[in-house]
């Protein structure tokens, strides 16, 4: 099980500070939702979660233990990522591209087993992507070439996982369909996982804790009901929105304001 810490940190690109002082923790069997305007830095805190980035300042630990110290091997067998734009080599399959997550767990020299190419083929099941098993990844839509990254991810078999807007290229049903499968790895295998999501309202839905940032800074972190408020979400987002109850669930809904454009007044704000 995987305790993953942000502790106290800065990143920058060159000498260009881009996230400050961030500090929050997920533990085993959450789901943390980034969220944030477009530039705020979800995706920087991604890649310094999984140490493609070196932090300025400020640590970031796997059960206490600083990612640095960790080797390559060590790492990927602990967390995988989704990246935002993965890069892939274009001959290579869908099921060549899932069966790669094995190879963290391979010895030098080795090659898969039967146990690996079982595990990959039942990621790929999960994931809904058996049927472009034999396709080249460069024949795939956007959206199927996510959910074989999602499910190279799974494959990997690690405590955690890390995904840069995993459900960006996706329609609504299969953002659902994406999201309830990551939601029923991280309960029934007590994942961590951590989540870039422009969605509030999917965040709200599928994540137990939010980190709101603004401009590089953590500006909330709690449950969706603690961080989505309609004060919050305009103070980082702008006027444009307000927040209300969603008659199902009790969550937080995030929705435009009524404008003028349509004939109506703006509503009054409820929920901040
Ligand atoms: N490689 C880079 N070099 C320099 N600056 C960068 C680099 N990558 C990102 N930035 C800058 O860092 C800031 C944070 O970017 P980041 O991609 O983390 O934001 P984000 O919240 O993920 O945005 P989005 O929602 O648009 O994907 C932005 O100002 C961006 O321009």
């Amino acid at each position: 099980m995987l305790t993953l810490e942000m502790e106290n940190i800065t990143l920058a690109y060159g000498s260009k500070d881009v996230v400050r002082n961030m500090t929050f923790t997920a533990i085993p069997g959450e789901m943390v939702g980034l969220v944030g305007p477009n530039g705020s830095g979800k995706s920087t805190i991604i890649k310094a979660l999984c140490h493609v980035l070196t932090p300025k300042r400020g640590r970031v630990l796997t059960n206490g233990h600083d990612i640095a110290h960790l080797s390559f091997k060590e790492l990927a067998k602990t967390i995988s990522v989704v990246p935002q734009t993965p890069v892939l080599p274009s001959a290579f399959t869908a099921f060549e591209i899932v069966l790669m997550g094995r190879n963290p767990h391979l010895g030098m020299f080795k090659y898969e087993s039967k146990k690996d190419i079982d595990i990959a083929w039942e990621a790929m099941e999960r994931c809904g992507v058996q049927q472009f098993a034999d396709r080249h990844i460069s024949e795939l839509s956007g959206g199927e070439i996510q959910s074989v990254v999602i499910a190279r991810a799974l494959a990997q078999e690690t405590e955690g996982i890390l995904l840069d807007e995993p459900t960006a290229n996706l329609d609504i049903g299969r953002q659902i369909e994406v999201l309830d499968l990551l939601k029923e790895e991280c309960t029934n295998r007590h994942l961590t996982i951590i989540a870039a999501i422009h969605d509030l309202n999917l965040a709200a839905h599928y994540c137990e804790k939010l980190v709101l940032i603004k401009n590089g800074e953590l500006y909330a972190f709690g449950t969706p009901r603690d961080v989505i408020t309609t004060e919050n979400i305009c103070n980082v987002y702008g006027p444009g929105s307000y927040v209300h109850t969603h008659p199902l669930s009790g969550l937080p809904a995030v929705l435009p304001k009524v404008s003028n454009i349509n004939g109506g007044e703006p509503c009054a704000i409820q929920g901040s």
